[in-house]
Parts: C-alpha cells; structure tokens; sequence
C-alpha cells in the first residue's frame, strides 16, 4: 500500500439510481415509492429546452412536498456548456430544504467544471445559511471526462460518486453505435469460426473504478437503454459489479429489481467472505499469512476481498 491510504467511499446505498424526467411530475410518487437507493430528478437530456423552466419549479415543488423517505435524493442539472444550469443551481439551492442530497452534474470534462459548480453552490450554501452541505454525483460521458477522470475524481470534498453515461459518452467517442449500454452487435471477435462480444464499455467503466476508488468515490455504472431487455441489463449489471462499481442507473422500473439483485451479495457470497475469514484467523493462529480455502489460495489480500462483500452486506441490513 502508498504511504497515502485508500479512503472508503460513502457508507450509504447506491444500488440503483431511478431516472425520472422533471417534466413528467406524475411520476415522482412513484419514484418515491420504488425501491431504489437513488431518485435522479431530471432536469437535462430527457427534458425539452421549452420544459426547462417548468421541470424545474416541478422538480423544487416535489422535493418540498413528497415524501422520499431514506431515499439519497439527486437532481441532475443542465451541462455547464449551456444557458441552462446556473438557474438550475440557483433555484434548487434558495427554494429547497436540507432534503435536496445531492446535485449531479452532467458531462464534466475536467476538474475546473466541478470547481465551478462547487463555487456556486457554497455562496449560496452561505448565503441562505444551509447546514448539510449538498454532495456531487458527476457523469463522464464524453472524450474529456474520461481523459481527466482523475483530477476529476479529486475535484471537490462535496464529490460522492462518478456514473458512466454510455450515450453521450458514445457519441463523444465517434463510436458506430446507437446503443446505450451493453453488447454491440458489431463489437467482436472470431475464433474457430465462433463469435464472441467483449465488452465496450469496459475500459471506461475501470478508469471510473480506479478515480473513484482513488479518492473514496462510489463508482455507478450508467443506463441501459433496452428497457425490454432485462438479460441484458442482467448481465451488464454483473459485469460492472465485477469490476468493482456499487450500482447502476434505472431508466425504467422495470429494472430496479435487477439492479437491486445484482448489486446486493447474496447468501452464498457472504457465506464465502465469512468462510475465508475465518480461514485466514485460523492460518493467524498458526502463525501463516496464507492458507487453502476450497482447494485454492487464500491470504492477506482475501481478507480485503471478503471485507468488501461484507461492507456491502452491513450496509444493506442496516
Ligand atoms: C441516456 C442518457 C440519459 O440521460 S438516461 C436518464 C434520463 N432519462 C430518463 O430520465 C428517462 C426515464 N424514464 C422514462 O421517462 C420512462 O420510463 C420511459 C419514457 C422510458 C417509458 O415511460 P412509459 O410511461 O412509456 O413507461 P411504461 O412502461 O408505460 O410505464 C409502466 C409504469 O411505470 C411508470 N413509470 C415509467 N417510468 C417511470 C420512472 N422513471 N419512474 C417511476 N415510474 C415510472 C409508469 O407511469 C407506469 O405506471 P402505471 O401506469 O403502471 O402506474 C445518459 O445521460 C447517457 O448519456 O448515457
Ligand atoms: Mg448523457
């Protein structure tokens, strides 16, 4: 380990954030009464130019108003690159109560963007006298965000979490494809006349993974667009658990339950962590720093493993 140790990230749930247009307020209950850890109140890409205004009084009303119990409760604000996001801040900020957690701020391309936004929300943090100051949650989806994850990742003490956003991320890239997350029909290999679909998204979810990790972040992976694909989204879920990354967004509800499944350690996981635990007690009463578990290695390290599902496990049960 660096003389500089790794922070851990936020002790709270993370296993899927639900998506929910501002302009469509009907859906906020709903939202509220899902079993997401995260609600993203919407006030970017899935709102029109003409409804920004309305989202937004939408939006500010609903967190006044509705109950969101234990919810982490998120608003995703315009793009610093338009006309848009300064209001949003500035209206959130005087017209909401200490209930607003968090504001999450789209495309970021580099540390000053953070910076900004930062800026911003602790004058008027001051001004109205707030207590809880409101964390971040940043998207990179584009060729920047993902060149400068890491200074990113270190932008700001308000920082809680980075997400993937594979569309825009897409598009930034100049990649041949319409789709928003998952296998990419013309993403593959040949071997003895068999095809096979590697991961496009993989490199940038574990840059993700290693900023977040590096400054005590919580690592999300983005939407999953097929809504009518729940394999898929299955399936990219458990890959971005692989890779370390704590939860994904919900774009439908139809996927809450999914994301919920994958990203909660199941009975068998924990019996292992638990299992190698006490492995590894044993091999420090005799005096070794490795042992055999289930035929294979297990030393220090594995203990760092297990703690992670156990971490996650408590979190849950808490
Ligand atoms: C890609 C980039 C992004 O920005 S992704 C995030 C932004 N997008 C969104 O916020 C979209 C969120 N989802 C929706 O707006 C809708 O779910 C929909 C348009 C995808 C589908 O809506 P629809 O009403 O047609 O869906 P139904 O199947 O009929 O709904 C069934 C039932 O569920 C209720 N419902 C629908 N959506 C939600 C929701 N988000 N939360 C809660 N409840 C919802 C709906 O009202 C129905 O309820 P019922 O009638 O049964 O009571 C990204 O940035 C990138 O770059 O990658
Ligand atoms: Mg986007």
């Amino acid at each position: 380990m660096s003389f500089r140790t790794q922070p851990l990230p936020p002790a709270r749930l993370n296993r899927c954030q639900l998506f929910g247009p501002g302009s469509r307020p009907a859906l906020f209950e709903k939202m509220a009464k899902s079993a997401a850890d995260v609600i993203n109140l919407d006030l970017e890409d899935s709102v029109a130019p003409d409804d920004k205004a309305q989202a937004r009084t939408n939006i500010i009303a609903a967190i006044n108003d509705v109950d969101w119990g234990a919810k982490t409760l998120s608003v995703r604000i315009n793009g610093l690159d338009t006309p848009f996001w300064y209001r949003d801040v500035v209206d959130l900020l005087e017209q909401v109560g200490d209930r607003l957690d968090q504001i999450m701020i789209p495309k970021a391309g580099c540390a000053a963007d953070i910076y900004a936004v930062d800026a911003l929300v602790t004058a008027i943090e001051r001004a109205k006298g707030r207590t809880r100051p409101i964390a971040f949650e940043v998207i990179i989806e584009s060729a920047a965000g993902i060149c400068h994850v890491e200074e990113i990742a270190g932008a700001s003490p308000r920082l809680q979490a980075i997400s993937l956003g594979a569309a825009d991320f897409a598009a930034s890239m100049g990649m041949a494809t319409t789709g928003i997350g998952g296998t990419q029909e013309n993403y593959y290999m040949i071997r003895e006349g068999q095809k096979y679909w590697p991961d496009p998204w993989h490199w940038a979810q574990t840059a993700i993974v290693a900023a977040c990790r590096t400054h005590g972040l919580l690592p999300v992976d983005g939407p999953f667009g097929d809504f009518s694909d729940p394999e898929g989204f299955r399936a990219q879920a458990m890959r971005s658990a692989t890779l370390g990354m704590v939860g994904k967004w919900a774009i439908h509800p139809s996927q809450i339950a999914l994301a919920n499944e994958v990203f909660s350690p199941n009975e068998a996981a924990v019996t292992e962590a638990r299992e190698i635990l006490a492995a590894m007690e044993q091999a420090k009463r005799d005096g070794a720093g490795a042992t055999v578990y289930k035929g294979r290695l297990v030393d220090i390290a594995s203990i760092k493993q297990a703690e992670v599902t156990l971490r996650q496990f408590e979190l849950i049960g808490a």
